[in-house]
């Protein structure tokens, strides 16, 4: 398959080494400059359990990419999607497969503004990556995918997107609710990637914490009664064992969430697409979400804190 990964940075590199070694043929799109030189100048390095590899990868600026693709895999931040669906809107006139993985509620709506419903896979997943700087990225543990087309009766190609990630290693399997996966997702990163942030640990060093189940509750309790109110399917014993399952150090118990990355890297982090967005919906159906609200201003007043606009 032809792929382009649009949003190239930790997850996104991952996946397109991944992609490209089971023989499919991968353009890396990203728009930090330096690091598309430096996988253009060196390749992508990878450094897994203290080992580097050097992967020769195609990447490029958006502005830069002339071809077509049969997948586009956006693995943007977020609040960057909008700004990279415009910037990909020659690719995406061809019409391809457009699937999306990234972390957050409402990604689907940003996409609908650029790609026919018919067009669009989402889903979620748990393999981790971090990018250790331009053209670098370190990778520990392994994952899955859950995904699902928006419009199962017009989308007809999931097929064969599963057995390409298959074919690569990646763990997918078709989800039979696409929303409920994505705030299941959601749940596990409003308690994982928001209080390591907070607390500067890993997501081992979260589970080993006496009160690791309290602190989740505070949390997935609200996300439960705020999905009941949007009738969106969510079980919050459900995700707390799933949250479980991330600390073994095979799965994520190394890893330090994508929002403990992005503090430590002075970038604007999820926040507002995890706990903030509960907390607003829960606002505006009447569901109080105390505890959601006060771990965005938290995670707010942080970035404050690190200059990060
Ligand atoms: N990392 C993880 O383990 C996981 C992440 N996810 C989700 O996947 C999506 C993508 O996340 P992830 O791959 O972590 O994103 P990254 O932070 O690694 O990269 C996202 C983008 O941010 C910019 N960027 C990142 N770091 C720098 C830097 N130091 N200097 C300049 N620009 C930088 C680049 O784009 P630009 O220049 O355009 O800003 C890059 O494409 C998110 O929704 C995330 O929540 C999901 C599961 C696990
Ligand atoms: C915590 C994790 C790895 C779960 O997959 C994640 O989604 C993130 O780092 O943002």
């Amino acid at each position: 398959m032809k792929i382009a990964i649009a949003g190239a940075g930790a997850m996104g590199s991952r996946f397109g080494v991944k992609l490209q070694q089971a023989g499919n043929a991968v353009t890396l799109i990203d728009n930090w400059a330096a690091h598309v030189q430096a996988i253009q100048a060196n390749g992508l390095v990878v450094t897994k359990d203290g080992h580097d590899t050097v992967v020769p990868m195609t990447a490029a600026l958006p502005q830069d990419v002339h071809s077509t693709f049969d997948l586009v895999i956006l693995f943007t931040k977020a609040m960057q999607m909008d700004h990279m669906l415009q910037e990909l809107k020659a690719q995406l006139s061809n019409q391809p497969a457009v699937l999306v993985l990234a972390n957050g509620i409402g990604n689907v709506e940003t996409i609908e503004r650029y790609v026919p419903q018919q067009n669009i896979v989402a889903g979620t997943t748990v393999w981790s990556s971090s990018l250790t700087g331009p053209g670098h990225i370190t990778v520990t543990g392994t994952g899955s995918i859950s995904l699902q087309a928006i419009a199962p009766d017009q989308f007809h190609d999931l097929d064969r997107i599963v057995d390409t990630l298959n074919g690569a290693g990646l763990k997918a399997s078709p989800a039979p609710d696409v929303l409920a996966a994505i705030w299941k997702k959601a749940g596990l990163n409003s308690v994982l990637n928001t209080y390591c942030t907070l607390f500067d640990c890993n997501i081992a060093e979260f589970g080993a914490l006496p009160n690791w189940r309290e602190l989740t509750a505070g949390v997935l309790d609200e996300f439960q009664a705020v999905a009941a109110a949007a009738n969106v399917a969510f079980d919050a014993q459900a995700d707390t064992d799933l949250i479980a399952a991330q600390f073994a150090p095979d799965k994520n118990g190394d890893h330090y969430p994508s929002m403990h990355q992005d503090m430590a890297n002075r970038r604007p982090t999820e926040i507002d697409f995890l706990n903030g967005y509960v907390a607003q919906l829960g606002q505006k159906l009447r569901v109080p979400a105390p505890n959601n609200a006060l771990l965005t201003q938290l995670i707010h007043s942080q970035e404050a804190l690190h200059g990060i606009a």
